[in-house]
């Protein structure tokens, strides 16, 4: 079993929603990054969102973007992601990571070698946001045969067919995307989430985590209510930018802890 699987396994025999934090690799400085990668584990995250930084990315809104523009003038590149997996396992071998990013950094690597290496590196998922589901049927196998898990998006846009082929090729969780637009909008509306995700369940028992748009406590446990994990990206990166010098870091936890309360409340 997959440490995601095994980690949704046991949220849910303890009766608790899963905390996942988006943070982009490099961003604001690529030393800083697996000490923030520990930051997020102290405050209470299950899984952490590792993104990948790329200059065209086009389901992202201005705060990530921004996120992903500054880490790319660190130089940062697929492999020092890597790299950071790597040396954040150092410390923590138990909490999953979950690589994010775009289809191109991937190809030009080779998805053969991606799928080696991000293992080696202590990967356990993969979410590649222009690849849809029904065309990634050979990605996702290739993703498991290496031990990672395939984790695909949905949408309120998505078909019955999209939903049915996510359901099988998907593994780890399935990624709900709240709502139209590109990520860091304000308009979540946490009665059409709750509403769509049985007719996911209808189709597959793999867990559901849910993000776009959720900010703060109170969203967070809004959509909890319905989702198996609640995914946060924008919220953090302004954070992040926000924090007075050399207080990034403790923000950080701090942070992730009022929203870990809030879920466990
Ligand atoms: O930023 P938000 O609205 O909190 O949404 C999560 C999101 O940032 C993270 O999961 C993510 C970052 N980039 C993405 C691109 C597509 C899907 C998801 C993402």
């Amino acid at each position: 079993m997959s440490k995601i699987t095994a980690l949704f396994k046991e949220l849910k025999a303890t009766g608790k929603k899963g905390l996942i934090p988006f943070i982009t690799a490099g961003d604001p400085d690529p030393k800083m990054t697996v000490e923030l990668m520990h930051a997020l584990v102290r405050g209470g995250s299950s899984v952490i969102e590792l993104g990948v930084p790329f200059s065209d990315p086009m389901a992202d809104g201005p705060v990530i973007q921004r996120s992903s523009e500054r880490a790319l003038t660190h130089g940062v590149t697929l492999h020092s992601c890597l790299e950071m997996v790597k040396e954040f396992r150092k410390k923590d071998s138990t909490t999953p990571v979950v690589l994010m990013g775009y289809a191109n950094p991937v190809e030009q690597m080779g998805a053969e070698r991606f799928a080696t290496e991000a293992k080696a590196a202590g990967v356990d998922g993969v979410l590649v946001v222009d690849y849809p589901p029904e065309e990634c049927v050979d990605f996702a196998a290739r993703m498991r045969v290496a031990g990672i898990d395939p984790i695909f998006l949905l949408a309120p846009t998505s078909s019955h067919e999209r939903i049915k082929e996510a359901a099988k090729i998907a593994s780890g969780y399935i990624y709900y995307v709240s709502m139209r637009g590109v990520t860091g909008a304000s308009h979540l509306n946490t009665q059409d989430v709750a509403s769509i995700i049985p007719k996911i369940r209808e189709e597959t028992d793999i867990p559901i985590a849910v993000g776009f748009g959720i900010s703060d406590a109170a969203s967070a446990k809004a959509v909890s209510t319905s989702a198996d994990a609640v995914v946060i990206g924008s919220r953090i990166i302004r954070l992040l930018e926000d924090a007075p010098p050399g207080q990034a870091v403790q923000s950080l936890e701090n942070f992730i802890r009022e929203i870990r309360d809030a879920l466990d409340s």
